[in-house]
């Protein structure tokens, strides 16, 4: 079985994520793709230098991520750009690993997708799980954990589908508003219901 792990910025996919590989499930991870399909050498990389210029490289040629978050986080033209150079080599990489762990043998691989809904890719899973926070903690997490001011924040924020709409349209959601432990108790009965079941 396939599941679609997702969520808004900073609601918690990678505590979550963590969670489900100590419990000895593969997961794939889409920002980790999005990493690789950019280093050095690799053609989206190339493909984003002529898109928006050398000023989004390092001095030592890899991708200065500060600098091109800054730019599509605050104008939508240009994140859609990037969308459209990075996503189809983020799908590729994505569906060889998901193959890979199912040849190993592994009946579960968690795919853990931030823009699950945004790029229509539900039909890749049978069950999607969001982790969900009210809007108020969201924020607040994420201004202390990359430093950005309320601003800044916000367009991020808004760069995506509201949590409110994605826990809407989840087969399951774990409130990650408390404690980790309330978090991996909730993660727990949900693989429990749908592994066994
Ligand atoms: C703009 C980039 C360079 C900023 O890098 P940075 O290291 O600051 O952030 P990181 O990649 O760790 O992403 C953090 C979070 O931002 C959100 N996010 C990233 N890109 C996008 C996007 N294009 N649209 C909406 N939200 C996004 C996701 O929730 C992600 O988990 C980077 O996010 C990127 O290459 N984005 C395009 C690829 C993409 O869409 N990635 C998201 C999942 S495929
Ligand atoms: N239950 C919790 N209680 C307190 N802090 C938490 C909790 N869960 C996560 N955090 C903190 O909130 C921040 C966001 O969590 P995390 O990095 O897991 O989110 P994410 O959804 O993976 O983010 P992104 O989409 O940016 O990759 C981190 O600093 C993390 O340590």
């Amino acid at each position: 079985m396939r599941i679609g792990l997702t969520g808004g910025i900073a609601s918690g996919k990678s505590t979550v994520s963590r969670m489900i590989r100590d419990r000895q499930i593969p997961v794939v991870d889409a920002d980790i793709a999005a990493r690789r399909v950019v280093e050095p050498g690799q053609p989206a990389l190339q493909h984003i230098v002529k898109t928006f210029g050398e000023e989004i490289l390092t001095p030592e040629g890899t991708l200065n991520r500060k600098v091109l978050g800054q730019r599509i986080f605050s104008n939508e033209e240009e994140r859609l750009q990037l969308n459209a150079i990075v996503h189809p080599a983020v799908r590729r990489y994505m569906l060889e690993q998901v193959q890979a762990y199912e040849e190993q043998g592994h009946a579960t691989v968690v795919l853990d997708i931030p823009l699950l809904f945004e790029s229509k890719l539900t039909d890749w899973v049978q069950k999607v799980l969001v982790v969900y926070v009210p809007d108020s903690i969201q924020l607040d997490r994420l201004m202390k954990r990359d430093h950005l001011t309320k601003e800044e924040a916000e367009q991020r924020i808004h760069a995506q589908l509201s949590l409110e709409k994605k826990r809407d349209k989840a087969d399951a959601w774990i409130d990650n508003s408390h404690t980790i432990a309330e978090t991996e108790k909730q993660l727990d009965a949900i693989l429990h219901q749908w592994i066994k079941a």
